[in-house]
């Protein structure tokens, strides 16, 4: 591992170089740090024509001699970084087994910033496997990116609005609820960020990324299904943008009741989620420009949608503990229709 004294010192593997991971790995390569990018359909292109970023915090170009022995057709030619960042779809976790040890070895960590929850365990199951340390909760961070990206083409990526990382590590959000003792003390758990987690957070800034460190990511995991339960289900089910979503009386009806649900099944698992995010997330909402979830990308794409993460985890997770959402359970529900149709 690198010293932590020295913030430059860390060195980045990206799995899934697309929409997030591009725009990240991108920043951070941008700013000079060594960041190994896997690449998969877009690998010639990339290797011919680099990484094009268009960006409202400033576009960039990675030209391609730039990152020649930094792109990766295959994890086998992969050094062993100090952080992976894991940018895949959450139905590509299946690969994480393939394609993590190489540049995970080493005692490097990973950071998990998909979408979802209880998403971690896939990456951890992998990392506890890869090097010689025994605790693998401490080798797995975990992040959620309030994030308007595209990938528009081959290697070309779109960061539209907003971008802010918050993440921590992943032993505070082990398992999908609050235990008993821990709801009671939540208000005045320890601060527990790991000096880890400050360095990737200091590279971060160092690279022009907003980002935060935090203790609560069960709050942070919940925060952000408020927004994509209602806003990348309805986009697929109402073929609509963000945008024509919120701007339509009843579609935002719609979206305000999902949120009230998400915010009954966070409760039912001990995290709170007070009414001020939801009218604060409606009007960030309002005034972002218009936005094609990613989720609604693959389905027009034909390409398989992140129901099991996105949806099904959080009913499920609620429904042990004694809560029912039944309308997200329906968005689910049709979500799979539309997927094998
Ligand atoms: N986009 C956004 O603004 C946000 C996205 N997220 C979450 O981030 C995660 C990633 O989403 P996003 O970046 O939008 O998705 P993208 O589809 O843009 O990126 C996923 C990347 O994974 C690559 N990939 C697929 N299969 C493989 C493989 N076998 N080996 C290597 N790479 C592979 C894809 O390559 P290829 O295209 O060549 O197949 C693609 O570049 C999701 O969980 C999403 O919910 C969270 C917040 C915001
Ligand atoms: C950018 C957006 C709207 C979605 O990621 C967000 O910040 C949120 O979840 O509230």
């Amino acid at each position: 591992m690198a010293n932590q004294n020295n913030h430059k010192n860390f060195t980045y593997a990206i799995i899934g170089s697309g929409a997030l991971g591009g725009l990240y790995g991108g920043m951070l390569a941008n700013a000079g740090f060594e960041v190994h990018f896997l690449l998969h359909r877009d690998f010639e292109h990339v290797q011919e024509n680099g990484f094009q970023v268009e960006s409202h915090w400033g576009d960039f170009h990675l030209p391609a001699a730039s990152i020649a022995d930094r792109i990766h057709a295959s994890p086998e030619t992969m050094p062993a970084c100090d952080v992976t960042i894991i940018g895949l779809k959450t139905t590509n976790n299946h690969l994480l087994s393939t394609l993590l040890p190489a540049p995970t070895a080493d005692g490097g960590v990973v950071l998990v910033l998909q979408n979802g929850l209880g998403i971690e365990s896939d990456a951890a199951a992998v990392v506890n496997q890869i090097g010689n340390q025994s605790n693998e909760a401490s080798r797995v961070l975990t992040g959620c990116c309030f994030l308007c990206s595209n990938k528009i083409a081959p290697g070309h990526i779109r960061h539209l609005d907003q971008g802010r990382i918050v993440f921590g590590d992943w032993q505070d959000c082990d398992g999908l609820q609050r235990s008993e003792e821990s709801k009671k003390t939540s208000l005045d758990r320890p601060k527990s960020i790991s000096p880890i987690a400050k360095q990737i957070e200091a590279d971060f800034h160092a690279a022009g990324i907003e980002a935060q460190t935090t203790d609560d990511m069960l709050l942070t995991r919940w925060r952000k299904l408020l927004w994509n339960i209602p806003f990348n289900g309805l986009s697929v089910i109402l073929n609509a943008s963000s945008k024509e979503l919120i701007d339509d009386e009843d579609a935002a009806r719609l979206a305000r009741l999902l949120m009230l649900e998400v915010q009954r099944g966070a409760a039912a698992c001990g995290v709170t989620i007070p009414d001020e995010m939801i009218e604060k997330t409606l009007e960030v909402t309002r005034t972002m420009v218009p936005y094609d979830s990613s989720m609604r990308l693959d389905y027009l794409a034909n390409r398989p949608m992140e129901i099991e993460s996105l949806f099904w985890a959080p009913v499920h997770a609620a429904a042990n503990a004694g809560c029912e959402m039944p309308m997200t359970r329906a968005l689910a529900l049709q979500l799979g229709f539309l997927q094998r149709r």
